[in-house]
């Protein structure tokens, strides 16, 4: 799925020509699903219907009573005094049940709007939970194409126009199919031409406001995805802020961020005059209905034929019908908006996971620890050339394995593989004998510890960071993991020790510390297989001969893959390989390497020369 080409499309996807384009099939089955799923809440959804359904009949009836208290106070008017007493009395009870029947409508609505958005938000957190659930376990090759914003948007937005559908969306149809259907055929069975009158305005009401609330939602779309551009904007200028003040570049983004600002200052404005326009037109066939019902009931009161409390009734009904109405726009937007959203949400939830547990797959059987890659070819999905071809080696408990080679050679590839954050697309790689596929996802990824190139942090104490993977470590396992690392006397240094909270991202930490913290971080789970991705890079060469010297004591007993650019990280190794085009083109140890005269040679004498090389090898 790419869903920033999905996302975008579909933003558009909400005048009433598109909701037509997008084929209703498809959109009533998204809100059938949408329907399906609120029904798991079966007691909360019927209480919040049968709530509609009697306050929609109790304010049905309040036109009636209102009509027949207003011929009741005329009765009073023009009756003598016996009978005024006895009308009093009459008009004493119908105002008494009016006031009844409103305190129950008042109610009922209460219950409605309770068990309507309960239900909302019980489903809420349960698309949240599983969206949630679904993004931790899908494959990487799904997250290398989804924008992660628009994850963020999916997750929030979408969720929140499914959430919304039930009270806004059936709820609502079920309160306006009542109040038009029954307070239309009320109408019109008292009187035929003034009901049909009373009801003149609700066909260009209902249009106009249905057309309205579209056209609001797609500038809404439209302002969202400014705002959103806004954030990025400001997002990266803060992220950037030393670049930017670096280049003194503040004139050229606050340009820049003022004309996306304006454009969602326009929009803004144009929202404005559509409401204020469509209120304007709405208001106006409303008052030129109930100037034609006035006139024409009016006519009919001063002929005799109909009572002014007949009359009344049909004025107030007017009035109560009015605002469901113009609600109407409000509801047929839940739909749209819930068929969009739901179809997003639904696209990733329905997500294929490629990389998960085989049915029956066992735990891996650790006995030595020993990593097999056996002619293993990987193509990234989407990619035309393969990334890795062919590529055979062994790791031992106790060995290390370095690799080394050109920028996008494919080294990180080789890492990415073993933990199986993708699958091979030829060969394949085992632990023990194990095919890596064939074993739990959990138990191999308890096996593999991978420290990655891109040191990533939690904003959290350092002490919570190291001990991420277990986070019951004891202190003492903790301080030796960052012992190891180099990075104990640095962390007892600080005023608040293990305790420090490390900024956003780690960012109160220099590179080297932050790489330093995420080896100690692996380092804790004693995982019986590392691999070091170029995770020594922003190290001076001091410290990290320390951390390779530390590291050496616990690899004792484990297969250590080395990957750096660095040959003084690496030439240690058991075996090297020179990696180029994803093959492998040259390997040995690094003596044999540099006899053999070739493209390792060659990168050697680049980055250490004699002199230097002659130093490394003392302090080994
Ligand atoms: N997620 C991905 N999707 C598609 N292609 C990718 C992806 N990641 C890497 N590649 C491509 O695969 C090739 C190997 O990338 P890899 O990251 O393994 O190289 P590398 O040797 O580790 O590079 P460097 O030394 O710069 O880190 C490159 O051509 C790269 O563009």
């Amino acid at each position: 799925m790419t869903l920033t080409a999905a996302t975008r499309a579909e933003q558009r996807e909400t005048s009433l020509a598109h909701v037509k384009a997008a084929g209703w099939g498809k959109g009533l089955g998204t809100l059938a699903r949408i329907t399906r799923l609120t029904l798991r809440h079966p007691w909360q959804a019927s209480a919040a219907v049968l709530a509609t359904l009697v306050a929609a009949t109790l304010q049905l009836v309040i036109p009636r009573l209102l009509g027949r208290a207003v011929d009741e106070a005329q009765g009073i008017l023009s009756a003598n005094a016996d009978s005024a007493v006895a009308a009093q009395h009459a008009l004493l009870i119908t105002a008494a049940t009016l006031l009844a029947v409103s305190v129950l409508r008042g109610l009922f609505t209460m219950a409605q709007n309770y068990y309507g958005d309960s239900v909302g938000h019980h489903l809420g957190y349960e698309l949240r939970l599983a969206t949630y659930e679904k993004l931790q376990r899908l494959s990487f090759s799904f997250h290398d194409k989804v924008h992660t914003g628009d994850l963020i948007t999916l997750g929030i937005l979408d969720i929140e126009g499914v959430r919304m559908f039930f009270n806004t969306g059936l709820v609502r149809m079920v309160l306006l199919t009542v109040l038009i259907g029954f307070g239309a055929i009320l109408l019109i069975s008292t009187d035929p031409l003034l009901g049909l009158l009373s009801l003149s305005f609700v066909p260009f009401v209902a249009w106009r406001s249905s057309v309205t609330q579209l056209l609001l939602r797609s500038t809404w779309l439209e302002l969202q995805e400014r705002l959103a551009v806004l954030t990025r904007v400001m997002d990266e200028n803060l992220g950037g802020i030393r670049v930017v003040r670096a280049f003194a570049a503040q004139a050229f983004e606050l340009s820049k961020f003022d004309r996306i600002s304006e454009g969602a200052l326009n929009l803004a404005h144009e929202r404005v005059l559509i409401r204020v326009r469509n209120t304007s037109a709405m208001n106006f066939s409303f008052f030129a209905a109930m100037g034609l019902v006035l006139w024409v009931g009016g006519g009919r009161v001063a002929a005799g034929t109909m009572t002014v409390g007949t009359l009344a009734s049909f004025l107030t009904f007017m009035t109560i019908l009015q605002m469901p109405v113009r609600q109407l726009g409000l509801m047929v937007n839940s739909f749209a908006r819930a068929s969009t959203c739901g179809r997003r949400l639904f696209e990733l939830l329905d997500q294929e996971i490629t990389i998960a547990d085989k049915p029956g797959a066992k735990p891996l059987e650790l006995r030595d620890g020993v990593l097999a890659f056996e002619g293993v070819g990987f193509t990234y999905p989407g990619a035309e050339k393969p990334a890795l071809v062919g590529i055979d080696f062994t790791a031992r408990p106790g060995q290390t394995i370095g690799i080394v080679g050109p920028p996008g050679s494919g080294k990180s590839t080789i890492a990415h593989l073993i933990p199986r954050f993708y699958d091979v697309s030829a060969g394949r790689i085992t632990i023990d004998g194990q095919d890596i596929r064939d074993v739990t996802l959990q138990s191999l990824r308890r096996a593999v510890g991978v420290v990655q190139q891109d040191a990533f942090l939690f904003t959290t104490s350092i002490e919570n960071n190291v001990a991420y993977g277990d986070p019951w470590a004891e202190e003492q396992r903790i301080a030796r993991a960052a012992e190891s690392a180099q990075l104990h006397d640095y962390i007892v240094g600080l005023p608040t020790g293990y305790g420090t909270i490390v900024g956003e991202r780690g960012a109160s930490l220099s590179g080297g510390q932050r790489q330093r913290l995420t080896i100690a971080r692996s380092l804790i789970l004693r995982h019986a297989i590392l691999v070091f991705d170029d995770s020594t890079a922003a190290v001076d060469a001091g410290t990290e001969q320390r951390i390779r010297a530390a590291i050496r004591a616990h690899a004792a007993e484990r297969a250590t893959l080395i990957i750096s650019h660095r040959l003084s990280s690496l030439m240690h190794a058991d075996e090297i390989l020179f990696i180029e085009d994803g093959r492998i083109v040259e390997r040995g140890t690094h003596a044999e390497l540099l006899a053999a005269d070739g493209r390792y040679r060659a990168l050697h004498d680049l980055q250490l020369p004699p002199v230097e090389d002659a130093l490394q090898g003392a302090a080994e």
